[in-house]
């Protein structure tokens, strides 16, 4: 057990899905494991370990925001011995062609996250994808006609933006879309040597005002998820 993580060394997979939401964490358990048991319920932040297609594999909710993620990806990697965090998440679209219910892979995470900044002292550090598990993704997807799209996403800090024009001068650099982890997900994988990607599903978009039902969410989750168990 550790501080924030209820469970057994060797009670979690080498690979973990990591939604922010637990619920969901819960419901792909629920949905694609066989014989899954529940390992976490601290802070009602689910987490399951079971078999997909006979790999052994984990899922967890990670809370949201860059803090959140961190400390659950510090404990899963130093005390329960995770290699592969994969981040399943929801993102607002940044750009016109990047449309609701794409998939997105993030290659590289920008962030107005205050972590980095004073890890680093004020210098730029950027948060990178694993490159093995990014390309078992893009095959992952193009085996299963899944199509995606591939760039930098910006982790905020804040989901609710005084200006809501704000989005714009990343938008104009080429971002594709805003979620708030993958910027620290990427960064504590980084430092400790193990694999980290984030996949994300665009639930709604900061250019056209569109957003997803949950109804549509559930299903269109679907896509990404499944492109993430490949990766077990
Ligand atoms: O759908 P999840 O994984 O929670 O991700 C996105 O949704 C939350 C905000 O609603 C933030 O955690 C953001 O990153
Ligand atoms: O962090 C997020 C997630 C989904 N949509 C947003 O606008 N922001």
């Amino acid at each position: 057990m550790s501080v924030h993580i209820g469970a057994k060394k060797g009670d979690i997979a080498e690979t973990i899905l990591l939604p922010g939401d637990p619920l969901r964490a819960k419901w792909i358990a629920e949905t694609y494991f066989d014989n899954p048991f529940c390992f976490n319920e601290i802070r009602g932040m689910y987490g399951y370990t079971g078999t997909y297609n006979g790999k052994r594999v984990s899922v967890m909710g990670t809370g949201m925001g860059v803090p959140s993620i961190s400390i659950y990806a510090n404990e899963l990697i130093t005390e329960y011995g995770v290699k592969n965090l994969i981040r399943v998440g929801s993102a607002g679209s940044y750009q016109a062609d990047v449309k609701i219910r794409d998939v997105v892979l993030a290659m590289s995470a920008s962030s107005t996250s205050g972590v980095n900044e004073l890890r680093f002292g004020g210098a730029d550090y950027a948060p990178t994808a694993n490159f093995g598990l990014f390309i078992k993704a893009v095959e992952a997807a193009r085996s299963k006609n899944i199509p995606i799209k591939a760039g930098n996403v910006l982790s905020s800090d804040e989901f609710y933006e005084d200006d809501k024009e704000s989005f714009k001068k990343w938008s104009k650099f080429g971002v594709l879309c805003v979620e708030m982890e993958a910027a620290g997900l990427y960064t504590i994988a980084a430092k400790h040597r193990v694999n980290a990607l984030a996949i994300l599903t665009i639930s709604d978009s900061l250019v056209s005002g569109e957003s997803t039902t949950s109804k549509e969410r559930e299903t269109t989750f679907k896509h990404m998820i499944e492109v993430a168990l490949e990766l077990a």
